[in-house]
């Protein structure tokens, strides 16, 4: 068995995660939040989150905290009193707006992960999956599939497919597997294989047209 002391080396420095702001009714989705904060300490990741303790969200990040890792919460200034979100661990970096923070978790990360989440999870992550596919960025993208969690979103996006919606090259953006430790082998071994509808360059500059200098968090 692998223990926190045991460091494995990571092509990613730092993954950005998307989880629920609550639980989740079952100890499964709770265990699974802090087996992937601890898979990421093992690997040597840092983490970029939404910022706060509540639900999945305040598991994965305290036990990447308490693994010694650094923890990047970015959260956009309304959410920002305690009583919305309890108290970051590691850094907070604050944000105009959630438009803003999506931006802002992408660019500091090297891939991101969904565990089981709500409706801000599901749009993050299909954010994220859609960014990839127009070529905004090539980082990989996964999912870990607790308990089946996924499974009728999964089957969604094939149907998708099946009907001509998505091409079967961009339903590889998505990576699933019912572990952590799992996905993140699948994560470092990943190869994007979709055409991109623009370059990257050209979104870059997009982006930095986008939003004033006071707010880039990368200064
Ligand atoms: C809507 C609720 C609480 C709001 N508090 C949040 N605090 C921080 N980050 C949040 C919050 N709500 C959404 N997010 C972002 O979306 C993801 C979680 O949303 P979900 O709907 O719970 O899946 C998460 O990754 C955050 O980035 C009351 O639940």
């Amino acid at each position: 068995m692998e223990t926190h002391a045991e460091i494995r080396v990571s092509k990613f420095k730092r993954v950005c995660v998307f989880c629920g702001s609550s639980p989740g009714k079952k100890r499964s989705y709770q265990d699974a939040a802090i087996e992937l904060g601890n898979e990421l300490v093992s690997r040597n990741i840092d983490l970029v989150y939404g910022g706060g303790s509540i639900g999945l969200m305040g598991l994965v990040s305290q036990a990447v905290h308490d693994g010694g890792r650094h923890v990047i919460g970015v959260i956009p200034k309304t959410l920002m009193p305690r009583e919305l979100t309890g108290e970051t661990v590691g850094e907070v970096k604050a944000v105009a707006d959630m438009h803003q923070r999506k931006a802002e978790m992408a660019k500091h990360s090297d891939a991101f992960i969904a565990l089981p989440g709500g409706y801000g999870t599901l749009e993050e992550l299909l954010e994220v999956i859609t960014w990839a596919q127009l070529g905004i960025h090539d980082k990989p993208v996964g999912l870990v599939n607790v308990d089946g969690y996924f499974n009728s979103l999964l089957s969604f996006i094939d149907k998708a497919v099946e009907e001509g919606f998505i091409s079967p090259n961009a339903r590889h953006i998505i990576v699933s597997a019912p572990t952590s430790k799992e996905l993140v082998k699948k994560l470092e071994d990943y190869v994007p294989c979709h055409e991109s509808v623009a370059s990257k360059l050209s979104w870059q500059i997009e982006q930095q047209l986008t939003y004033p200098e006071e707010y880039d968090i990368s200064r």
